[in-house]
């Protein structure tokens, strides 16, 4: 049976780091269904937000609850950073190692990993070393080591932040198909053109409180606050 990590349901969450609160209390419940973009401006709280969700920040008061036991959720998800991280070996070997973590055998871990190359483009990358591919290329690798485990949930930190119009074109294509198979994704961007293409939900995010919630309709029509409001228009909102 697929584990259900949702609903994800934050109350009075929040993260501190020396006697300063980055992000909280958050009161926030997300039920998964599709893609939900974390949307706000510079410095707001999203990467913490997102860290916070995935276990990664410390949680200093409140909780963090998933639907099933919170070990067992973190097992199912994974977490794609802004800048790239891939390992010093081949294309290959990088995506491999996630499966051959989890004791996946070496041939069946090796036809997994041509899937996956195939289907982000990387086919012919396979045997070069993971530190030559361009930045995109390095993104696109990244992202399919996170999905080639068919994680329940991925988060997303500003995957796209520093990639071209093309790479982050293709990079939104393979997100919108994982969301298609069923994988939740949870992405932040400040970037509002992209909110807008891939978002089903939007939390939108301001001086590290959530500010607005919703379906991502109803929040690019017709949001609710004066900072959304300004936010969406392209003002400078603090
Ligand atoms: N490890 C840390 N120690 C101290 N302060 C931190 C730490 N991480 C984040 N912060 C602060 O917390 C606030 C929120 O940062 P965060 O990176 O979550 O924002 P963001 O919305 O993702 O920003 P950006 O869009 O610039 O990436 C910022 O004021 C940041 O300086």
């Amino acid at each position: 049976m697929v584990t259900e990590l949702f609903p994800l349901v934050l109350e009075g969450a929040e993260t501190s780091r020396r006697g300063k609160r980055l992000v909280g209390p958050a009161d926030l419940t997300l039920d998964g269904r599709g893609l939900c973009v974390v949307m706000g401006p510079n410095g707001a709280g999203k990467t913490t937000l997102l860290r916070l969700m995935h276990g990664t920040a410390r949680l200093t008061g409140g909780t963090v609850r998933w639907a099933c036991d919170t070990g067992v959720a973190r097992h199912h998800q994974a977490f794609v950073f802004q800048r790239p991280i891939v390992l010093r070996r081949t294309v290959e070997d990088n995506l491999i190692y996630p499966l051959r973590l989890r004791g996946v055998a070496r041939g069946v871990a090796r036809e997994a990993a041509r899937k996956w190359a195939k289907r982000v483009g990387l086919e012919l990358h396979l045997p070069r070393r993971a530190m030559v591919l361009s930045g995109g290329e390095q993104q696109k690798l990244a992202l399919a080591r996170a999905l080639i485990t068919d994680p329940a949930l991925v988060f997303l930190d500003e995957p796209t932040a520093s990639l071209d119009g093309r790479a982050t074109r293709e990079i939104e294509a393979i997100l919108l198909q994982a969301k298609g198979e069923g994988t939740r994704l949870i992405l932040s961007t400040h970037d509002m053109g992209q909110a807008r293409r891939i978002a089903d939900q939007v939390v939108f995010i301001l001086g590290g409180k959530v500010h607005e919630t919703g379906p991502a309709d109803a929040f690019f029509d017709g949001p609710q606050t004066p900072e959304a409001r300004a936010f969406l228009k392209g003002d400078i909102v603090e």
